[in-house]
This record gives C-alpha cells, sequence and structure tokens, in this order.
C-alpha cells in the first residue's frame, strides 16, 4: 500500500528506475522552472516531485533530436533493431516495478497496468522488427530512357504530446515506429503521470539508444510546449493521443508550418448487442469493453445499444456482473477497479448519471460516489437511456454504463452513426449477413464483432471523422514516421 509515509521507492525491486528529472540529449537534467508534483489518484499523497522543464528547454531536447537523428538514421534497420529489442526486454524484465509506478501515479490495478507494459513493449518488439522491412520500390519506367525507383526516408525530429490514461504505452505507439524508422523523438507526457515516461528513458539509456534520440521533457505546462513543439522548424512531425478538443487546438497551431501529424483523439463507442447474440459473451465483452482502466480509455463503449427482445436480460445479466466488481487502490491486491484520475473525471461521470435519471433513466447498480471518498465511483449501470441524452454525444470517461433499447439493424445503425466521432465501435450478433451489413454500415476506424477488447500491436490503431487522423500499430504504423522519395533516372 502506498500512503503519505511510504516511499514510492520502497516498494521497487529496482529503486534507481524511479527518475523525477528530464532527459535532454543523453543527460538527466532538473527543469528550469523548477518541479510540479505528481499525485497518487488513489489517496491524493504527492508520491514525487518532477522536474518542470521550459520551452527553452524543450527547444534544447529538438535541437538535440534534430542532431543525433542524422547519424541514427545512417544505422541500419538490423542495427536499429538489435538496440529496440534491448530496450523491449528491458520492459519486460522491470515490468512489475514499472507497473507500480504506473499504478501510483495513474491508479489503474497493478495488474492491469503491468498489463500495460507488455502492451506498451510489444510496440517496440513489433516496430523493431519493422525496422528491417521498410522496403521501396522499382516501377517500369514512363520513357524508355527512364527508371523509376521509390525509397523511403526517415521524416526526421517528431514530437509527441500524451495522455495520462495508458502513460507507458501511448508513448511506445509512436516512439517505437519513430525510433525503428530512423526519427529521434521528444515526449511530453501529461503533468499527471510523467514517471512512467521518464523510466522508458531511464530503461532507454540502458538498452544503448544513444543521446538524443529518445528525450523526455516532463512539463506542468502543456501548451507551451505544444507550442514549441508546432512552432520549431527542426520538428517534422507532431504526434497527439488526446481529446479532440485539444487535437483541434494543435492542428490549427501545426497548420503554419505544414507539419505531419497524426492525431488519435476522442471516442463515444457504441456497443451493440443484437437479439441472436450469445448473452454470457456480450456481457464479458462489455465489462471489459467499458469497465477497463475504470471505463477512462478512448475505446471505451460509452452507449450500450440493446435489441428489445434481449434487453431486460441483458440489462440483468450486466448489473449482476458489475456488482462483482472489487474497488479499491490499485496496488491493493484483488482490486479490479481503481479511482477516477482526478475530481473533474468524477464531476463528468455525475453530470452524465444525473442528466439519464433526471430525463426518467433508472439506475440498475451503482450511481453514487464509492464509500472510499476522494475520486472513487460505484460501477453503474443505467437503463431507459435515450439519444437526447448528454452520454449519447459526449464521452463520459468513466464507470457509466447507459443502456439504450432499439428495434430494428436500420434504426441502430443510424444511431450508432449519429456522433461526430468514428473511432471504435463493437456489436454482438450470429447472423454472417447481418454481421457483414452491420460491419460495413457502422462509420468507425475500428469495429470488434463478438468481442469487447480489439487492441493489439498488429492491428491499425485509429479513427474517422473527428477521431483522428492516421493508424498506429501493424505495419501501417511506421509509414507515419516515414517520408516516400520518387527517384526518376534518365539512362
Ligand atoms: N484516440 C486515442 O487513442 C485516445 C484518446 N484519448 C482522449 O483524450 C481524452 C482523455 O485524455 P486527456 O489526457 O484528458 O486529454 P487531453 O486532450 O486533455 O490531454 C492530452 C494531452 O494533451 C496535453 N494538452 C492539453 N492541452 C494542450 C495544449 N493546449 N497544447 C499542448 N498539449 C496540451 C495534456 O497535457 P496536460 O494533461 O499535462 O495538461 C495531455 O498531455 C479523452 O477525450 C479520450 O478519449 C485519450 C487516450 C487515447
Ligand atoms: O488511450 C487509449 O484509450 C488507448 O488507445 C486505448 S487502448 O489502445 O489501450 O485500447
Amino acid at each position: 500500500m502506498l500512503d503519505a509515509t511510504t516511499d514510492l521507492k520502497s516498494l521497487l525491486k529496482d529503486p534507481s528506475l524511479l527518475e523525477t528529472r528530464a532527459y535532454i540529449n543523453g543527460k538527466w537534467v532538473d527543469g528550469d522552472n523548477g518541479t510540479f508534483a505528481v499525485t497518487n489518484p488513489a489517496r491524493g499523497d504527492v508520491i514525487a516531485e518532477v522536474a518542470d522543464v521550459s520551452r527553452a528547454q524543450a527547444a534544447a531536447a529538438i535541437d538535440a533530436a534534430y542532431a543525433a537523428q542524422k547519424e541514427w538514421a545512417r544505422h541500419t534497420g538490423k542495427e536499429r533493431a538489435a538496440i529496440l529489442r534491448k530496450w523491449y526486454d528491458l520492459m519486460m524484465a522491470n515490468s512489475e516495478d514499472l507497473g507500480i509506478i504506473l499504478t501510483a501515479e495513474q491508479g489503474k490495478p497493478k495488474a492491469e497496468a503491468i498489463g500495460e507494459i507488455g502492451y506498451g513493449a510489444s510496440f517496440v518488439e513489433f516496430f523493431g522488427e519493422e525496422a528491417k522491412r521498410v522496403y521501396g520500390e522499382t516501377i517500369p519506367g514512363h520513357q524508355r530512357d527512364k527508371r523509376i525507383t521509390v525509397i523511403k526516408q526517415p521524416i526526421g525530429v517528431a514530437a509527441s504530446i500524451t495522455p495520462w490514461n495508458f502513460p507507458n504505452a501511448m508513448i511506445t505507439r509512436k516512439a517505437a515506429p519513430a525510433l525503428a524508422a530512423g526519427c529521434a523523438f521528444v515526449a511530453r507526457p501529461a503533468k499527471e503521470t510523467p514517471l512512467s515516461a521518464i523510466v522508458l528513458a531511464v530503461l532507454a539509456e540502458r538498452a544503448g539508444i544513444p543521446a538524443g534520440v529518445f528525450n523526455v521533457v516532463p512539463s506542468s505546462k502543456s501548451s507551451e510546449i505544444g507550442k514549441e513543439f508546432c512552432e520549431n522548424p527542426k520538428v517534422r512531425k507532431l504526434t497527439f493521443t488526446g481529446s479532440t478538443e485539444v487535437g483541434r487546438i494543435l492542428l490549427k497551431q501545426a497548420a503554419d508550418q505544414v507539419l505531419k501529424c497524426s492525431m488519435e483523439l476522442g471516442g463515444n463507442a457504441p456497443f451493440i448487442v443484437f437479439d441472436d447474440a450469445d448473452l454470457d459473451a456480450a456481457v464479458e465483452g462489455a465489462m471489459i469493453c467499458k469497465f477497463r482502466n475504470n471505463g477512462q480509455t478512448c475505446v471505451c463503449a460509452n452507449r450500450i445499444y440493446v435489441q428489445a427482445g434481449v434487453y431486460d436480460a441483458f440489462s440483468e445479466k450486466l448489473a449482476a456482473a458489475v456488482k462483482k466488481l472489487n474497488v479499491g487502490d490499485g496496488l491493493t491486491a484483488g482490486v479490479t477497479t481503481g479511482p477516477l484520475i482526478n475530481g473533474d473525471a468524477v464531476e463528468k461521470v455525475k453530470e452524465h448519471l444525473e442528466d439519464v435519471v433526471s430525463h426518467g433513466g433508472k439506475v440498475l447498480t451503482g450511481g453514487n460516489p464509492h464509500a472510499l471518498g476522494g475520486t472513487f465511483f460505484e460501477p453503474t449501470v443505467v437503463t431507459g437511456v435515450t439519444q437526447d441524452m448528454l452520454v449519447a454525444r459526449d464521452e463520459t470517461f468513466g464507470p457509466l454504463a447507459p443502456l439504450f433499447k432499439f428495434d430494428t439493424v436500420d434504426e441502430v445503425i443510424e444511431l450508432a452513426n449519429d456522433t461526430i466521432f468514428g473511432l471504435a465501435s463493437y456489436f454482438y450478433a450470429k447472423d454472417l449477413s447481418r454481421v457483414y451489413k452491420v460491419a460495413e454500415a457502422l462509420e468507425y476506424g475500428m469495429v470488434g464483432i463478438n468481442t469487447g477488447l480489439i487492441s493489439t500491436e498488429l492491428a491499425p490503431f485509429g479513427g474517422v471523422k473527428q477521431s483522428g487522423l492516421g493508424r498506429e500499430g501493424s505495419h501501417h504504423g511506421i509509414d507515419e514516421f516515414m517520408e516516400m522519395k520518387y527517384l526518376c533516372m534518365s539512362l
């Protein structure tokens, strides 16, 4: 248990992993703006004071990345692969300590945090291998004396801004393809969860990633660092994961330089249960899809649509499963559901819940701040939810499962697509023609069919509409950090 009297280092097998300084050009440095506090969301205690980097220091990190990138790109893909493999091996060998650090600053249960370390490491493993497979092409010439060749080259310096909900994996999902491609990288983590980013730099240094290739600039002033990333001409790629609102700000700032951007933004996932679904499987899928990370993921089920014929049966089964969740401190064994990240997150859950109830919805289970107090909230299921309610439009990002009733396939497709977002979607059905019709009609970048968990390094993760630009993961992911060059040779 972590409390005001227990030092986080005392929980680690290797206390040297808990670093609080910034990592710039292979050196550990203090912040020009002093430090900012990192708190444990389960208890509110300050667990670390972290270097608060200035905009000038972020610019220095970009300079270091710019200088180091040329030599890093001269490494062969095979040489980069070997170094990335060492980084992967170190992440896996220290996964329990990295999980404890992650739980301490983000709150998710330790088992889930260690799972995130494995998920984050899988991107390093995968793209390390992809470094050896960046292929070009030759194209038959358009004239007898012409020869056409296409080559791919690293884009240069990549800068990343990432959220607090997956403080390890959201960085490696960007840094791994960037480094594999031959880019250099400057990471600015969320102020709530900088420790997980910094420890990645500790392990990068141990893995032999050269100075300047991977930099971490923690800061309490996200907008200042973001402006440096968008305005500094040495940055050739901005990769962001977070809300659509902030994504819009960054895209506007990036426009002046026509800066290449990848955006993994907000979601509003529909989870649809048809009357021919395996209800027990659908409940299992809804539980992982809705309550993973306490509902704080961009691909969580935000709206659960259940066909009328199975609505009551599914509602009862889901409520029974939700009652079994064990809410508590993520460092306590057996806990399945931790705290929300902060008070604002609690207020958003309450706002959506009160809106449902005030418009006639009914609470099946939960519905209150948890007896543990602080940012703990009871996992909640509500019925009688309709499309005009807040929860149908906005992402709750918390443990609220709203059940909507529908009658026909065409009706639920229209309801599911009635949003500005288009990240993840899910449905449970058996009829093959229905599966094809619904999968093709859903306006989303990703569709889970008879599963509530779709995230893997092997697949292209990303959204359409206002859920983002580009894809992360899969062999497509490395292209986000490459430029294609066309060579036309005259014989
Ligand atoms: N599509 C995806 O893969 C994902 C999407 N999301 C979405 O993000 C939201 C939850 O995450 P949350 O962290 O609250 O999202 P935010 O968009 O508020 O923050 C994301 C990151 O952006 C930083 N930031 C905020 N404002 C600015 C700015 N003006 N300039 C530069 N950087 C800025 C934040 O820094 P700081 O916090 O330090 O202020 C944080 O590091 C949800 O909408 C969720 O759906 C989250 C994860 C994955
Ligand atoms: O930040 C998120 O919500 C992640 O992208 C979700 S996942 O990749 O872990 O599914």
